[in-house]
């Protein structure tokens, strides 16, 4: 088969005329070519009516010689020639020249005609300048310098007939293709940090530094820190807390020293000591891990209680409860019982606890440098069911706190989100519905939460939440509120007696918790409940009679021999 050549214009390009011209010998061969043209004319029509030239073009080497056998002044001849008196007369060369010809002419007609609807086509959306394919973050970048330099001096700089929404609009879109996010979250972002959003989003481009804690129930920090300088840990403590130390650089894996499998530190995000230092555990109390795998937070309030008291770390989702097991056992935790609940029905099962701590599942933008997917893939819904669910968890926890603790009746809140929804609407939620107050979280730094957003007007101790970034502290996206339950109820307590830390006997399966009865206002969102725990799972129906939480382990210490009973002895 021949190759089509639509775009070849080689034996008319102007490169080939300058050969041509340059060829002195070629005057007298066109003229001996005109010639033969006119004799062999009637003979050669009888020809072509018997056998026609083909129709797909001759291959490149043909063509080549068509070429270089044809001066300039024949192609011309031929081309020129559209009458059937020239066809007679024509060599059959020179008429599969000129079909030839004929052919590239429509080629090349077609594919002007399809350039101009390809013109056409684009010329309404984006020019095809590649920018499709990978966008031209230079000029996204310096486009999010001019916006925001309007936006500055908005009056003033503002392009005639563009309202301030079109400038961030553009804004919204060029940060998202800039730093990958969806338009959703970017927007939740702007509303957040109205000044510096771009700090923010850089910080989150950057990993947190690499912190681990030292656990007090083996070793002492100083004692830690020497232990991994000597294996080539480049090391500094971390000011603002007892136990944690910051790794700048190490030599060997720090999941995997025999100081780590000796369960001397954890491996945690410093953010996640601000919950239970809010917390503040003391020795002998009982105390509520609500949502508590993979046990880094259960870990340090044991270490806290000094391995006394009785501590219960719950999971909803059982195979994440495993998790809790090997840590615990690992750091040398005696005084814990891990069990998986809907966190929502715990209240059911067990309450009377000095204090509780809800680290709540979250939508994550708190968290981005470590899962960057958050970017993309959180929408409104997804906020809306965590806050939903979130307001369940924060009901059942304060419900689970005995509000006459000698020693305690708090709550801490904390969740590694950012957004007001699932921080200060849930504390909101709480206090309209609950007999609870916000006392100071005992953090000294972190900023104030929101008592003014947007809309949203909040409790004026609202403020004593605080609220921890990426770019102001180094830290990930995290809040900790601390709430304290006072006697008297908002909420009428369940009339059925159900299992206590005190009493070790089961709940009624007809407490009115568990009929959501009594609840002022208590319905989060005001609509059904429809999140899904972790796995959605409990190995235990709630208030099924059995003493013994289903899917309880008890970390293996002397003390776990104990009946449940003898471990929620409180000591005196
Ligand atoms: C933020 S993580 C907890 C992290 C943990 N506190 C720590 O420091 O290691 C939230 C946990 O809540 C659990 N969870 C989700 N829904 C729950 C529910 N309804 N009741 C109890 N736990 C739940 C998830 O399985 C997840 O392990």
């Amino acid at each position: 088969m021949g190759r089509k050549r639509p775009l070849d214009k080689t034996p008319s390009g102007p490169g080939r005329k300058h050969k041509k011209q340059e060829d002195p010998g070629a005057a007298p061969e066109q003229k001996k070519r005109k010639r033969l043209k006119v004799k062999a004319g009637a003979v050669l029509e009888k020809k072509k009516s018997k056998k026609p030239l083909p129709v797909e073009e001759p291959d490149s080497d043909s063509s080549e010689e068509l070429a270089d056998e044809f001066p300039e002044e024949g192609v011309a001849a031929v081309s020129a020639g559209s009458d059937d008196s020239d066809q007679d007369i024509l060599l059959p060369i020179e008429k599969k020249a000129k079909k030839q010809k004929k052919q590239q002419d429509e080629d090349d007609r077609l594919a002007e005609e399809e350039l101009q609807t390809n013109l056409a086509a684009t010329e309404t959306i984006v020019l095809p300048s590649g920018q499709e394919l990978a966008p031209d973050l230079t000029i996204i970048r310096q486009r999010i310098r001019d916006v925001q330099f309007v936006l500055a001096d908005f009056k003033a700089r503002r392009q005639e007939g563009k309202s301030r929404s079109d400038y961030l609009n553009q804004l919204r879109q060029d940060l998202c293709t800039y730093y990958s996010y969806n338009e959703f979250l970017m927007g939740k972002l702007m509303d957040l940090f109205p000044t510096e959003l771009e700090t923010f989003l850089n910080a989150n481009e950057e990993p947190r530094p690499m912190t681990i804690r030292t656990n007090s129930l083996k070793t002492r920090r100083r004692d830690l820190a020497q232990a991994l300088i000597n294996r080539g840990v480049n090391l500094d403590p971390i000011k603002w807390s007892k136990v944690g130390l910051v790794i700048y650089s190490t030599e060997v894996p720090p999941g995997a020293t025999p100081e780590y499998l000796a369960g001397h530190y954890m491996l945690q995000g410093a953010s996640s000591f601000l919950p239970v230092m809010a917390l503040a555990p003391q020795e002998n109390e009982r105390i509520l891990d609500m949502c508590s795998a993979p046990g880094g937070k259960t870990t340090y309030i044991a270490a806290l209680m000094k391995n006394t008291g009785c501590l219960f770390a719950n999971d909803a989702n059982p195979d994440r409860a495993k998790a809790i097991v090997s840590n615990v056992h690992r750091m040398g935790v005696h005084n814990t019982v891990i069990c998986s609940y809907d966190g929502r029905v715990f209240p059911k099962i067990m309450h009377g606890f000095d204090r509780v701590l809800l680290d709540a599942p979250c939508s994550g933008t708190g968290v981005i440098s470590k899962d960057p997917e958050v970017k993309m893939s959180k929408d409104e819904k997804d906020i809306q069911r965590c806050a939903h669910l979130q307001k369940e968890l924060i009901a059942a926890a304060i419900d689970c706190c005995d509000a006459k603790s000698k020693t305690g009746g708090y709550i801490v809140y904390s969740t590694c989100s950012i957004m007001v929804e699932e921080n200060e609407g849930v504390i909101d939620y709480a206090l309209r519905t609950r007999n609870v107050r916000l006392v100071p979280t005992g953090l000294d730094f972190g900023q104030s939460g929101f008592v003014n957003f947007q809309q949203q007007r909040y409790h004026p101790s609202m403020k004593l939440t605080k609220r921890f970034y990426p770019h102001q502290h180094n830290l990930d996206g995290f809040f900790v509120a601390k709430l304290q339950k006072l006697p008297g109820e908002k909420h009428a307590p369940p009339k059925e007696k159900t299992q206590t830390p005190e009493n070790g006997k089961p709940a009624s399966a007809k407490s009115s918790a568990a009929k959501g009865k009594g609840k002022t206002n208590s319905q989060p969102g005001g609509g059904k409940t429809n999140s899904k725990p972790g796995s959605g799972k409990t190995k235990s129906k709630p208030g099924s009679g059995k003493t013994t939480p289903a899917g309880q382990t008890q970390a293996k210490s002397p003390k776990a021999k104990a009946t449940p009973k003898g471990i929620l002895k409180k000591k005196k």
